[in-house]
């Protein structure tokens, strides 16, 4: 928890500053290094060894200890581990190239003009190169190994804000890096951690750091990525997800844990049966952080958080990321926080703009011809194949069916994926998307967050969701990593609610908004902008929100926002009903 002296700088009613920043290079200002952990505040670290320095034991029982680089030695009672290469024949290509180098493919000019904006008390500074910053030698090499060359917006102010041990609520455009925006600083807080020997002689774990993320899919994208980013540093990463057996997953498990990444629903099984224990989390990540806590899914998320032996904030470092950021779900997310620092990276002049957004007016009855038109009229442009996938997104399970299967008949190869599924077959639709054996997917809103597939150059929203910013998470599945995309949506007299929303980003993103949609626009169908008031950032910190600064017996956001008085009220309506989830 806070210290006298952090408590004292948190006192009074306009500490909370507010910077906004062009995300232009700036003179280099190096980090002091090692900010500290979770456990030491925002004012730097009260312990913690240097890099190559032991850490008592890995997350298995029995402890163990740190050899510096990979996974031998450590005493999980199981023997010598060799750790798989995660880069493949790739792991030393280019080593000697240097951050300095540019790295072909990755336009990062379109990222430079993104506006920031952060608020919060103490806003460690943002850094331009991760040469400027202290992750540790190992993690260094991965960077490498990824081809990174420097680090994105959201990388460069949320970096330096983890390391310093700062929370966090982090909104930043799809395909902008968050990933390695909330690992680098979980795997370089682990390696350079003093953490309490991990108990003995039972089959419980005891991660270090646990990743929630909203789906299956992800959850296994995240283990990927992290698996790369902590390759050779000794920093175990396992995942549990449904659907997939949970004795396998548990044996995985048994082996040793640093970082958990979890999809909710396996993760309370585990903890149900006692196979891991939330006793020694200092880290805490949700990924799509809106998606966790919209009304379906936020009672799961409580339980896991504040309902079973998790460390409460201030003693753990927590870090929310999304692209969204719906006030009403911050309000909710500032529960799991304390003292933590608003960051957005924002949207007008930003990366959206490397999606090419288009609308079309098209009936029910004439959608499949219509993207029939599309498709050939993209092969007749040469964009189709393996270096050219298309996501079409639909409504229902059964609507993914039915599509999958009149594309296959009518001669456009093409797989689905929906919560129906079995996870097997679920996986094996992203593979053979992914290696452009079926160009074509059609999918529901399980494939709508997160998901890093590289060369999706069009998506079609064969039915516009009804919510904005789950539009906003479809469409960005193309226009990655400084890429650009294509996205098409069909609308018609179904999707009045959204004409208002889409207009207005549209407009924001500065794509052409065709007349008719205008019209629709004009005529405000109820629909909500829930990015109203957001300025040319895609949402702002709901704690400058005069209503909620108002509110009077609401939360003082220097308490960390954990009083529940005053939000009891929120009903999660943001989100309609009928959202499923492809959690367990
Ligand atoms: N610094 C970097 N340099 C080059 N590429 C990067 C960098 N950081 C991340 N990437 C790449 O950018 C892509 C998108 O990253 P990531 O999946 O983390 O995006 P995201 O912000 O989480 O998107 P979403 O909101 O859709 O979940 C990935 O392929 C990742 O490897």
């Amino acid at each position: 928890m806070l210290g006298l002296a952090g408590l004292l700088l948190l006192q009074g009613d306009h500490l909370m500053s507010h910077h906004i920043f062009k995300n232009k290079p700036m003179a280099a200002e190096p980090l002091a290094p090692s900010q500290g952990g979770p456990l030491s505040g925002f004012n730097g670290p009260t312990s913690g060894s240097r890099w190559g320095a032991s850490r008592p034991d890995y997350g298995r029982q029995g402890g163990g200890g740190h050899t510096g680089g990979g996974w031998g030695g450590r005493g999980s009672g199981r023997g010598r581990e060799r750790e798989v290469n995660p880069f493949g024949n790739d792991a030393d290509v280019d080593l000697e190239q240097s951050f300095d180098q540019e790295n072909t493919g990755i336009n990062f000019d379109a990222y430079e003009d993104i506006p920031v904006e952060t608020s919060g008390e103490n806003v460690p500074p943002p850094v331009n190169t991760f040469a400027e910053i202290d992750l540790g030698e190992a993690v260094n090499l991965n960077i490498r190994r990824c081809k990174y060359v420097k680090p994105t917006p959201v990388q460069r102010y949320a970096i330096p804000i983890s390391l310093a041990g700062r929370d966090l609520m982090a909104c930043a455009q799809t395909g902008s890096g968050k990933t390695a925006a909330f690992c680098f600083p979980i795997i370089s807080g682990i390696m350079r951690g003093n953490f309490p020997q991990r108990p003995r002689g039972v089959r419980t774990v005891f991660p270090l750091a646990l990743i929630l993320s909203p789906t299956r899919e992800l959850s296994m994208q995240i283990h990927e990525e992290a698996k790369k980013f902590s390759y050779q540093t000794g920093v175990r990463v396992v995942v549990a997800y449904g659907g997939a057996p949970i004795n396998q997953q548990i044996r995985e498990l048994e082996r040793g844990v640093d970082i958990l990444v979890a999809t909710p629903g396996r993760l309370v099984d585990l903890l149900e049966r006692a196979k891991v224990s939330l006793q020694l989390i200092s880290y805490l990540a949700l990924d799509e952080a809106d998606r966790m806590l919209d009304m379906g899914f936020e009672p799961q998320i409580r339980r896991i958080v504040e309902q079973m032996d998790m460390p409460p904030p201030g003693e753990r470092q927590t870090m929310l990321f999304s692209a969204t950021f719906p006030r009403e779900i911050q309000r909710l997310a500032s529960d799991f926080l304390a003292h933590y620092i608003f960051l957005t990276v924002g949207r007008v002049g930003s990366s959206t703009d490397l999606i090419a957004q288009r609308v079309e007016f098209v009936h029910d009855g004439d959608k499949r011809s219509h993207l029939m038109d599309l498709l050939h009229a993209q092969m007749a442009n040469g964009v189709h194949g393996k270096q050219s996938l298309t996501l079409v997104f639909v409504e229902t399970k059964k609507g993914a069916d039915a599509l999958e299967h009149w594309l296959c008949i009518n001669g456009f190869p093409a797989t689905a994926i929906h919560g129906d599924r079995t996870q097997q077959e679920r996986e094996q639709a992203l593979r053979t998307f992914k290696r452009g054996d079926t160009p074509i997917l059609v999918a529901t809103d399980v494939a709508a967050r997160g998901l890093d597939i590289p060369h999706v150059s069009h998506v079609v929203n064969f039915d516009l969701p009804n919510d904005i910013d789950d539009y906003v998470h479809r469409i960005g599945r193309t226009g990655r990593a400084g890429k650009t995309g294509l996205a098409t949506a069909f609308f018609n007299d179904g999707n009045l609610s959204m004409a208002k929303p889409l207009a207005d980003l549209m407009q924001e993103a500065n794509q052409e908004v065709p007349e008719w949609l205008t019209r629709y626009a004009s005529r405000s169908y109820g629909g909500r902008n829930r990015r109203a008031g957001a300025g040319r950032f895609g949402v702002r910190d709901f704690r400058r929100d005069s209503s909620y600064n108002r509110s009077g017996g609401g939360v003082n956001y220097y308490d960390g926002g954990n009083s529940s008085g005053g939000y009891g009220n929120y009903s999660g309506g943001a989100y309609g009903p009928g959202v499923t989830s492809a959690w367990d």
